[in-house]
């Protein structure tokens, strides 16, 4: 079931809520691969009820560009999604979520700051603006998010904490294509040429964490392709510092190839 207004929706959620129904969420911004099919699956194993929504939040791109071609294929999405047994698709419009007067922001620090905050300036205040929007438009008791995108979980469990949300926040592993390369709306717009190229960026990765430098990592994406590296950095997989020894790290990297920008990470 599409549904495209906050009121429909919280009036279908109230009803589940009455019948004792754990409502589970995964928020999108569609073009859905089998990454979001995997958190779909996640939350169907572990909520009564799933929402699924698709909403390509603006205020996260801080490029006016990223945001006019991120890919939009609604019809699609909902394909995909109809054998899963998925309760409601909320699809709501930038002035539904955003109407006229919307005067407020959710910004995160510490965690926030680096990698992606530093290089995407604003874009971390535009997520956790609109994933406590999407928490509270849809009353839900558990989300489910990737860990492709892994500073943004980070971010999303400092939020919940310490604005006592009462979501229970699920990271779900990056399902990835057989030659490495973690699935990514953003893949679409590789040519066939630059996708053969793009494994280079986990293979690469893998390498750094058993041993090689950051030097040769570089070389060897400007080898095989890519045009620039923007971060490969490890940080503490929690609180995305300096390494700390002895707690869990992780490898994080962004680099662009063909003009498309590549996110992934491992654990390291
Ligand atoms: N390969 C993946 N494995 C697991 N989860 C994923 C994967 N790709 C995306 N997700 C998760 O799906 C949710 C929605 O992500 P989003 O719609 O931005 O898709 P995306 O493929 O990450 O697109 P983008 O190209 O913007 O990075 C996020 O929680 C994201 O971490
Ligand atoms: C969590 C999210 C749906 C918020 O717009 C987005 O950042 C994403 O798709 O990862
Ligand atoms: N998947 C993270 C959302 C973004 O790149 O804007």
């Amino acid at each position: 079931m599409i549904l495209r207004r906050v009121e429909e929706l919280r009036a279908l959620v109230r009803g589940w809520k009455r019948e004792g129904a754990v409502v589970g969420l995964v928020p999108t911004m569609g073009a859905l691969h089998e990454g979001h099919l995997s958190l779909v699956q996640a939350a169907k194993a572990g909520a009564d009820r799933v929402i699924v929504t698709i909403f390509v939040n603006p205020r996260q791109f801080n490029n006016a560009a990223d945001l006019a071609k991120y890919p939009r294929t609604e019809e699609a999405d909902a394909a995909l999604l109809a054998p899963l047994g998925v309760d409601a698709v909320f699809v709501p419009e930038p002035d539904e979520v955003y109407p006229p007067g919307y005067a407020s922001e959710v910004t995160v620090g510490g965690v926030a700051l680096p990698l992606e905050g530093a290089l995407r300036p604003g874009h971390f205040a535009g997520v956790a603006t609109v994933v406590t929007k999407l928490f509270g438009m849809t009353l839900a008791d558990r989300a489910w998010f990737g860990e492709k995108d892994w500073q943004q979980l980070q971010v999303i469990r400092r939020m919940v904490t310490d604005l006592n949300l009462p979501v229970d926040v699920q990271g779900v592993p990056t399902l990835r294509d057989p030659d490495g390369l973690a699935m990514s709306s953003r893949n679409a717009r590789l040519s066939a040429a630059a996708r053969a190229k793009a494994p280079a960026l986990h293979l690469w990765m893998t390498r750094m964490a058993a041993g090689a430098t950051v030097a040769q990592a570089e070389a060897g994406l400007l080898a095989a392709g890519f045009e620039r590296v923007e971060y490969l950095e490890f940080h503490d997989a929690e609180t995305l510092g300096p390494p700390i020894p002895g707690h869990p790290q992780r490898l994080l990297a962004a680099a662009w190839l063909e003009g498309v920008r590549l996110i992934d990470n491992i654990a390291a």
